[in-house]
């Protein structure tokens, strides 16, 4: 049967990529979307204000909603401190399987836990089982109808903190009215909009950046 977008792009990963070198990953990934084909990945323009916000923030405890093939989870591990860690949450066994191999080639799998399940199974989880208190970085790339119900459950389950930052892709498109409403509007954010472009093309999209005010 034909091959599927995710294992043509690990083929590309697996051809074109340095075992080792997470930047030459991330290079394979956006020439394959951007010569190849489409894929719902952040891409390297957001990719980059995604770059910038890690950087700064230097995070210990990383939580990333939707892994898909890996590529946003490359970019966020390869910025960690030495002993941070990443857990990404994806649902889709294939995307979860392609994407342990393309981390893997990037030779991040020490910094990155990849947990196959639904996000409302595994945040109530997070503290008995990865031994997690509260995260000090979330990035928000999963359906755009869970991003508030997530949220406010990890608001329930205490993993937020005074200072947690939630980066939220896809502002404009597909779009998150219901969450944007609720950052933008809610007392316990501090919310500001990072415009770009949907990768690769002329459309508006952006980040949403939300501080935990506690
Ligand atoms: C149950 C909770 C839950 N738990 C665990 N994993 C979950 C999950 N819910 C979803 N997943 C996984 O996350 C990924 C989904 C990502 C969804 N992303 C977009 O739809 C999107 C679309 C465009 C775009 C499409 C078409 C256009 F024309 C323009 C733009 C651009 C973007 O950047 C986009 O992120 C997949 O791996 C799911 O398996
Ligand atoms: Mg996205």
């Amino acid at each position: 049967t034909r091959s599927t977008r995710p294992q043509r792009l690990l083929k590309v990963v697996q051809k074109r990529a340095t075992r080792g070198d997470p930047q030459s990953v991330i290079s394979a990934v956006d020439h394959f979307c951007r010569h190849s084909e489409w894929a719902m990945n952040v891409g390297d323009e957001k990719g980059s204000i995604l770059d910038s916000v890690v950087s700064e923030l230097s995070p210990e405890k990383v939580l990333e909603l939707g892994t898909y093939c890996g590529y946003s989870t490359v970019r966020i591990a390869r910025l960690l401190p030495p002993g941070a860690r990443l857990i990404t949450l994806e649902f889709n066994a294939d995307y979860a399987a392609i994407a342990r191999q393309v981390i893997a080639w990037a030779g991040l799998e020490d910094k990155v836990q990849l947990v196959e399940g639904a996000s409302e199974d595994w945040i109530p989880r997070m503290k008995e089982h990865y031994g997690i208190e509260t995260f000090d970085f979330v990035f928000l790339d999963h359906w755009k109808d869970r991003y508030l119900p997530d949220t406010k459950l990890m608001e329930d389950c205490g993993l937020l903190r005074k200072g947690t930052v939630l980066l939220a892709d896809n502002v404009i498109c597909p779009g998150f009215p219901d969450y944007l409403e609720y950052v933008r509007n809610s007392l316990s954010y501090k919310s500001c909009y990072f415009k770009s472009h949907l990768k690769y093309t002329k459309a508006e999209d952006g980040l949403e950046k939300s501080v935990f005010l506690g």
